[in-house]
């Protein structure tokens, strides 16, 4: 294709207040700063209004934009249309609200009368994994399949769902219309970000084999001041999974040095400050954590792998990027399995110090050759322990801080391996404590950390919300029957939770270090 460059939009680079150079779980979420309005409006449909749909549609239509957005869920669609927004996102429900009270913005559920007059229709539809872990295009194909007459002549289709390399030329076949170019427009927004990111992007990506097509697209973010890399469908659609892979490969990166660390009684968060400093390298997405999750990086890292086995193309890393993760999670576990099963000498209620491998977390640094973690010989420790009778508090459950999500969320991971072996969980999030998901068949969801707590054998935290920070961690430790804190984040301060008298056990970090 001929329009293959990278350059900057016309709005230059400088102003851009993207936070992501110092991104980590627990950075607080951006303000997001006024953006300038488009001059020449566009008609736009966006069909599915999830994360992305959503986030595209209103912010198109606080741009100047006329959006109609359509989704097959009915309720979705009226709880729209009265301004409710359900997912936890930052100034979403204002863009909402504001869009449908200037008349930019109008929710459907007939996905074929929101295309009418549409100049450009972004998909944003859901490609979870599928069988084998590819990527499910039946949303994709099933809308390409219900809006092929109904749209437009000349109009746009821009694919924004994450798909596998190849598919734009699929969908231009499903809608066998010459007259519509398929444009690969990937999103790379946040969750607990969506506005912000969408507003203040790093790099919008289009990918097109018609300049035309592609410059229409572009018109769109005319006022967001973003370097703009204009390719070929194909490289869109692998940078989209490029990036994601790239990100989980980071941070099998981290956890597996953490457990370095760990071995050599080193400080992983300094090990990360260290490499922080060298531009080559950065800070950002770097700490180490229970396992990477969520709704997109463990299903695009299996899509691309399926990519890639389709295709005879050997990526090594990217197996060992996935497996890193998994067995991350199970040396966690292990670590608990470990020390927490009710085993002989072991008893249910031992005080700091008396468990296999705990800190005596009252007096940190007394032990300064113990380490955070548990067994270092990579075995993670006895995968034959049990944990019936044993009762664990879990302090988070969505997959990172700031959104409600809980799709492939690694503390849920996490937690039905320790249910596997036979532990009782209770769980309190912040995020969940009003809607109570059904997670019944894996723990109980209760609506205080001090009710997750009481009586339990010990505390993991698996979220990396804030406010855990300041909990009353005296009260905590008089309700644990033994006083261990598993911090699976590395959020708290191990000194205040010594002068609680509780034993703290990070990830990559002895307490000799930490104090
Ligand atoms: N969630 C995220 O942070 C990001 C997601 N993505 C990608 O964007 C795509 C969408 O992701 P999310 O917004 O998270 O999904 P989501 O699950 O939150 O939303 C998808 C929406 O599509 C609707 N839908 C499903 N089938 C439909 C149909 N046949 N007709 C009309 N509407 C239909 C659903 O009701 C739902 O509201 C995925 O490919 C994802 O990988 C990309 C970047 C960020
Ligand atoms: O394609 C997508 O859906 C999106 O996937 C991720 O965004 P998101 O799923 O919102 O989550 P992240 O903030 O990337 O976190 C992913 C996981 O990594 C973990 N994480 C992240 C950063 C870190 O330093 N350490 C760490 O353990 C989080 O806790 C979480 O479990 C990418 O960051 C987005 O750029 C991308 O658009």
């Amino acid at each position: 294709m001929s329009n293959r460059s990278s350059d900057r939009s016309s709005n230059g680079s400088s102003g851009r207040s993207s936070d992501r150079s110092s991104d980590h779980p627990v950075a607080p979420v951006s303000p997001v700063s006024p953006v300038a309005r488009i001059a020449t409006a566009s008609r736009v449909a966006v069909i599915g209004t999830g994360y992305v749909g959503l986030t595209t549609g209103a912010c198109l239509a606080s741009l100047g934009h006329h959006v109609v957005c359509a989704d097959a869920d009915p309720h979705k669609v009226d709880r729209l249309r009265r301004g409710e927004v359900d997912i936890l996102e930052p100034r979403l429900p204002e863009l909402v609200r504001d869009g449908q009270a200037s008349g930019h913005l109008e929710f459907t559920q007939d996905t074929k009368a929101s295309v009418a007059g549409a100049e450009v229709v972004f998909f944003c539809l859901p490609t979870p994994m599928g069988v084998g872990g590819a990527a499910d295009l039946a949303a994709v194909e099933a809308v390409s399949d219900e809006i092929r007459t109904a749209l437009p002549h000349g109009c746009v289709v821009v694919n924004k769902s994450t798909v596998p390399v190849g598919t734009a030329e699929r969908v231009a076949a499903l809608l066998g219309r010459p007259d519509i170019t398929v444009v690969s427009n990937p999103e790379f927004l946040r969750e607990g970000h969506a506005v912000h990111d969408f507003l203040h992007p790093d790099r919008i990506v289009i990918g097109a084999a018609e300049q035309e097509a592609a410059r229409r697209v572009a018109g769109l973010y005319a006022p967001l001041d973003a370097p703009v890399v204009l390719t070929d469908t194909a490289s869109a659609e692998i940078a989209k999974y490029a990036a994601n892979f790239f990100l989980a490969m980071k941070l099998s990166f981290v956890n597996n040095l953490a457990t370095l660390c760990e071995h050599f009684t080193a400080d992983v968060d300094d090990v990360v400050a260290a490499l922080g400093h060298d531009p080559r390298i950065g800070p950002a997405f770097l700490k180490p954590g229970p396992g990477w999750g969520g709704s997109c990086l463990p299903k695009d890292t299996h899509a691309l792998l399926t990519v890639c086995e389709e295709s005879g193309v050997e990526f090594p890393l990217l197996r060992a990027t996935i497996d890193t993760n998994v067995e991350h999670q199970s040396r966690l576990v292990e670590r608990v399995v470990a020390e927490c099963s009710p085993g002989p000498g072991t008893p249910h209620d031992a005080r700091p110090g008396t468990l296999p491998g705990a800190l005596p977390g009252a007096q940190p640094g007394a032990r300064p050759s113990a380490l955070s973690g548990g067994p270092s010989d990579g075995s993670g420790g006895s995968a034959h322990g049990s944990l019936h009778g044993v009762t664990l508090a879990l302090l988070g459950l969505t997959f990172k801080a700031g959104t409600s999500d809980l799709r492939d969320s690694p503390a849920l991971a996490i937690a039905r391996r320790l249910r596997e072996r036979g532990a009782e969980l209770r769980a309190y999030d912040p995020a969940l404590s009003e809607t109570r998901p059904d997670l019944s068949d894996l723990l109980t969801i209760v609506d205080t950390p001090e009710k997750a707590v009481e009586g339990a054998r010990a505390c993991v935290v698996l979220t990396e919300w804030p406010q855990f920070r300041d909990l009353d961690w005296e009260a905590v430790a008089g309700l644990l029957t033994a006083p261990v804190v598993y911090d699976f984040r590395n959020l708290l301060d191990p000194d205040r939770l010594a002068r609680a008298g509780l034993s703290w056990q990070g990830i990559g970090r002895s307490l000799a270090m930490v104090s």
